[in-house]
C-alpha cells in the first residue's frame, strides 16, 4: 500500500485518461473557441465577469508540469471551461453552441473512460 496521496502507477494511469481526452478536446471541431486564452486585450470586460479562466491551452501546461494531483483535478478544469463559456455566451451564439457541443462530448467521454 503506498503512503502518497495515490500510487505512482495509479498516477500514471490517472494522467494517461487526461491525455487521450484533452487530445480529443484540441482536435474536436468546436475546440476553436477554447484553444488558447480568452484574449484580455481584445475582451477586457471578460475578465471582470469570468472570476477563473480557463483553457485547453493552459490544461495542457498544467497537465504537462505535472500540476494536476488526480484526474478529477483535471476534469475540474475542464468543467471549468465549458461552465465560463455557458456563462459568458448566450446558448444559441456561435461560441455558446460550441460550449454545449464540447461539454457533452467531454462527459460523454470522460464516463466512457471512468467506467
Ligand atoms: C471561450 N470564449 C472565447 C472567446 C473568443 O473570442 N475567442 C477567440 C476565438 N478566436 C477564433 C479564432 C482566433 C480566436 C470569447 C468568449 C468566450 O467565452
Amino acid at each position: 500500500p503506498s503512503t502518497n496521496h495515490i500510487t505512482s502507477r495509479k498516477r500514471k494511469e490517472d494522467l494517461e485518461v487526461c491525455h487521450v481526452i484533452l487530445g480529443e478536446l484540441e482536435a474536436h471541431r468546436d475546440s476553436w473557441p477554447f484553444l488558447e486564452p480568452v484574449d484580455r486585450a481584445k475582451l477586457p470586460e471578460y475578465f471582470r465577469v469570468v472570476k477563473k479562466p480557463m483553457d485547453f491551452q493552459t490544461i495542457r501546461c498544467k497537465l504537462r508540469d505535472g500540476r494536476y494531483s488526480c484526474r478529477e483535478a483535471f476534469a475540474s478544469d475542464s468543467r471549468l471551461v465549458f461552465s465560463n463559456c455557458l456563462f459568458y455566451n448566450e446558448d444559441q451564439s456561435k461560441i455558446g453552441m460550441a460550449g454545449h457541443s464540447m461539454k457533452n462530448f467531454f462527459e460523454k467521454r470522460w464516463s466512457e473512460l471512468n467506467r
